[in-house]
């Protein structure tokens, strides 16, 4: 008898599991993908302007913000804002939460905590909706993801280095966010004032910032890493209108001194940090607010457990 070919003992022996990467693939599109962004900085820097031009489409209405007799708005005035956009066939359900009116106060004391109640709240939703489709056995249940994966935060571009305000609340929020700093209106900074925010302050004040590198990255990755730690925080520039640069139209802005071509990386980052966004870290981000959250549990039982034994009491689960 002949003996079989080997296309034939690999045809026998095939039992199929290679597809689950399609089959994932198919749910995930089917499903979509959640990202969640929060925005803080103070009034006018150009938050909603940053996002419009991420997204190149008008997602937020940057005008008709403040009226002339109206206060400062205060950050309780956090309030997200959802769409649905799609690109080849993906389908993204973006959650923008602006926080209007972040350090504008004259006492800016506590002005962090609105923020970091949200964040939080919106970490214990999650928590709360995944327990209750245990509980009540929704194996099917689509539950959406109502965390914030990232908070872009503002630097007001004075030229000088960073406030002691914007030291304390990015401290504050990177313990319960991956925080992502970008320096705002960088068109009207000098190079040397530019460089200044980025001599290594954030390092200096142990400020512990997104990415982070685990032990699954492989050495590409842990570069990309490096490169992306290097220029953090982004020098960006943000435009909602296209000007014409050499009879073509490009995302910019035009003043009398010449124009700023918003993607071209000679004249700042915006390009880099879409890319680290949403090109490179998007998956990263998401995953990465999991962790984030387990350890910010995982640290508040610790401590629940410690304040119970020197009370002689049994501890309780921490909410
Ligand atoms: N020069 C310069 N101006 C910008 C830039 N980005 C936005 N602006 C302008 O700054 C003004 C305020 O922009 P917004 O996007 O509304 O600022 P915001 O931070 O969302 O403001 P609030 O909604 O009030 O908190 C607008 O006139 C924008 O055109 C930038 O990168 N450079």
């Amino acid at each position: 008898m002949s003996q079989p070919a080997t296309e034939e003992i690999r045809a026998a022996s095939y039992v199929g599991f290679d597809s689950i990467t399609s089959q994932i693939e198919k749910k995930l599109l089917k499903r979509g993908f959640q990202f969640n962004v929060i925005l803080v900085g103070q009034t006018g820097l150009g938050k909603s302007t940053l996002i419009n031009t991420i997204f190149a489409s008008h997602l937020v209405d940057s005008k008709g913000r403040l009226e002339a007799d109206e206060p400062v708005r205060q950050t309780t005035d956090i309030h997200p804002v959802s769409h649905v956009i799609s690109e080849n066939g993906v389908r993204l359900r973006l959650n923008i939460v602006d926080t209007p009116g972040y350090g504008d106060q004259i006492n800016n004391e506590n002005c962090w905590d609105p923020i970091v109640k949200y964040i939080k709240a919106s970490n214990l939703d999650q928590h709360s909706a995944y327990l209750r489709k245990e509980l009540t056995a929704m194996r099917d249940k689509y539950i959406v993801d109502t965390r914030i994966h990232c908070c872009l935060f503002f630097i007001n571009p004075t030229g000088h280095s960073l406030r002691p305000i914007d030291i304390i609340v990015m401290k504050k929020l990177s313990e319960v966010v991956n925080v992502v700093p970008v320096i705002a209106k960088s068109d009207s900074l000098t190079i040397e004032e530019r460089d200044n925010f980025k001599n290594n302050e954030l390092v200096y004040h142990n400020i512990r910032l997104y990415p982070f590198d685990t032990e699954e990255f492989d050495e590409d990755e842990l570069k990309h890493n490096e490169v992306i730690r290097s220029m953090i925080p982004f020098a960006i520039v943000g435009s909602e209108r296209n000007v014409i640069i050499d009879g073509k139209p490009v995302r910019g802005r035009k003043n009398r001194w010449g124009v700023v071509n918003v993607e071209d990386e000679r004249h700042c980052e915006f390009v880099y940090l879409r890319d680290f966004l949403l090109r490179t870290h998007l998956q990263d981000l998401i995953e990465t607010t999991a962790q984030i959250h387990y350890e910010a549990f995982r640290s508040k039982q610790l401590l629940a457990l410690k304040e119970a034994s020197s009370a002689g009491r049994p501890a309780q689960n921490p909410q």
